[in-house]
């Protein structure tokens, strides 16, 4: 059997006296996709940015890859995520950001994917703009078209939906669907029933930090020594 993308066991994390996560434990196979749902404060973003190595756990183990998140320039080729918002480049419109992401990822700019990024993101007409003049909303997809950009094994996508309206979100869940088509993996937090539910993919549900009891994604104990 393939060996999970992501191994996550035990984890816990607490500032301070508070603990904010606990228990919560899954694997992500290669192709596979999990999201974590769950109330404001629940943790969900809390257990993405321990698998980015962005937070470091108060107990328990994270596995990406095989090795500790480190966050080192050979992790980063291998990881997508949005769970941190990127800095737009001042000056460089939405279409250089998009080529310029994937030049970066050693891909061509000009083999057509970039073009079928903006084109199914609905940002054709928005190529020449600054991501300055954009709505909220456009620059979430902006965000979207630069992570799947370039094709990183794994993708960490924090609330991906969020200011999306109902008609581009299938569309999001298909290129997810496309990513995992072709042996990539993702991990998401999402507040949004039917855009999970489009994902048709295993759900923990976070409550106070802690995985609800019937989860597929049950809480396993931290074997680590
Ligand atoms: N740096 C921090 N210091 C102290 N507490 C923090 C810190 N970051 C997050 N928290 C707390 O940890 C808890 C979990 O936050 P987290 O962002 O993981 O929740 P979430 O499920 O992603 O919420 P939302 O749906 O609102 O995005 C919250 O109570 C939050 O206030």
């Amino acid at each position: 059997m393939d060996e999970p993308v992501v191994t996550v066991v035990g984890l816990r994390v607490a500032y301070g006296s508070v603990t904010v996560v606990r228990d919560v434990g899954f694997d992500l196979p290669p192709g596979g996709a999990l999201c974590l749902v769950g109330e404001n404060g629940a943790g969900k973003s809390t257990v993405l940015r321990c698998v980015t190595g962005l937070v470091e756990p108060s107990a328990g183990r994270v596995r990406v890859f095989g090795a500790a998140p480190d966050g080192t320039a050979s992790f980063w080729r291998r990881v997508v995520t949005t769970v941190e918002q990127p800095s737009w480049y001042a000056g460089l419109t939405v279409r250089e950001h998009v080529e310029l992401v994937r030049l970066a990822g050693g891909d061509d700019p000009t083999d057509g994917r970039v073009d079928e990024l903006l084109d199914v993101l609905g940002l054709n007409d928005l190529g020449d703009s600054t991501p300055d003049r954009l709505s909220s909303g456009e620059r979430q997809r902006l965000l979207l078209a630069t992570a799947l950009a370039r094709p990183a094994e794994l993708l960490v996508l924090d609330e991906p939906e969020q200011r999306l309206d109902s008609a581009i979100r299938p569309v999001v869940a298909g290129l997810l669907d496309e990513h995992r088509a072709i042996g990539g993996s993702v991990l998401l937090a999402s507040h949004d029933p039917v855009f999970v539910a489009a994902l048709d993919c295993p759900v923990i549900r976070l409550h106070s930090g802690a995985p609800m009891p019937d989860d597929p994604g049950r809480p396993r104990p931290d074997v680590s020594a």
